[in-house]
């Protein structure tokens, strides 16, 4: 995936600091994100790709400063953040398991705002099959596109997923790459991923944070093609297209 020309950052965050019950989590993350393509947050396990979403979305408390499209959304409240066009889909998928598929859809649009169920079964088709099915009996993969696809029902400006792939079967990995990439076509993604076969398919850049501060930024190939920075950044042992977490026994398989 190539690198998409200079254009003025949607997203603009600056100085972010966390902390939580004495842990100083982020220690001045400082991240933009363009008006198209997916950039990728990477880093190691616990190094605050998580914590660097959810204050973004107002989720922890923070300081620091957080602009969208030029406006300051610092002091508002995450359900104003998610209002003024940010999609987000939370690592835990955050779907309503005792309710329908179609049940969750219709919870997740925005009045105001046309539902673009369209586009939503276009990706998902199976959403569309399974929509008198409770959201709790899909599987993982399943939950996974319902979550999303609760995201992209609105007309977001922004979509940010977290770790999308977790604990997926490799064949839902590449489903959720192709619908991560169409999805893309739309609106602009901030994608937390470990998995770096999918951010090489999908992602123009790369943001790499290390204990609480982004360390790299730049083209996700350019970083992907060198495997002593992989390895320097990432910690990946072997070749750059290899996960580097969730071992075998935390997949789902399904
Ligand atoms: N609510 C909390 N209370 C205390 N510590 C927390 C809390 N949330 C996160 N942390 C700590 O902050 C650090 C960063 O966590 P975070 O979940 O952001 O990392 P991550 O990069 O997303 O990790 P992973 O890849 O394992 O999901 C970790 O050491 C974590 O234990």
């Amino acid at each position: 995936m190539s690198a998409l020309p200079a254009q003025p950052p949607l997203l603009r965050v600056c100085g972010l600091h966390v902390r939580i019950e004495g842990s100083h989590i982020l220690q001045g993350v400082d991240l933009t994100v363009p008006a198209s393509g997916v950039t990728a947050l990477l880093g190691r396990n616990g190094v605050g790709k998580t914590t660097t979403v959810k204050a973004i979305l107002g989720l922890v408390p923070r300081t620091g400063e957080i602009r969208l499209d030029g406006r300051d959304i610092t002091a508002s409240p995450t359900h104003e953040i998610i209002r003024s066009g940010i999609g987000y889909v939370p690592e835990d998928r955050g779907v309503f398991k005792a309710l329908t598929v179609a049940e969750n859809l219709r919870l997740a649009h925005r009045r105001g705002v046309e539902p673009r169920y369209g586009f939503v079964h276009e990706l998902f088709p199976e959403l569309k099959q399974r929509a008198t099915q409770a959201a709790g009996t899909l599987s993982g993969g399943q939950q996974q596109m319902l979550a999303t696809g609760r995201a992209l029902l609105n007309d977001n400006r922004l979509l940010v997923v977290d770790e999308p792939t977790q604990g997926l079967a490799p064949r839902v990995v590449t489903e959720v790459a192709e619908a991560m990439a169409r999805a893309a076509q739309e609106v602009p993604v901030l994608l937390v991923e470990q998995n770096l076969a999918l951010v090489r398919r999908v992602a123009h850049r790369a943001v790499v944070v290390d204990a609480g501060r982004v360390v790299h930024t730049g083209p996700a190939a350019d970083l992907l093609d060198d495997p002593g920075r992989t390895r320097e950044l990432l910690g990946v042992a072997k070749g750059p297209a290899q996960r580097f977490a969730a071992p075998a026994t935390q997949r789902e398989d399904r």
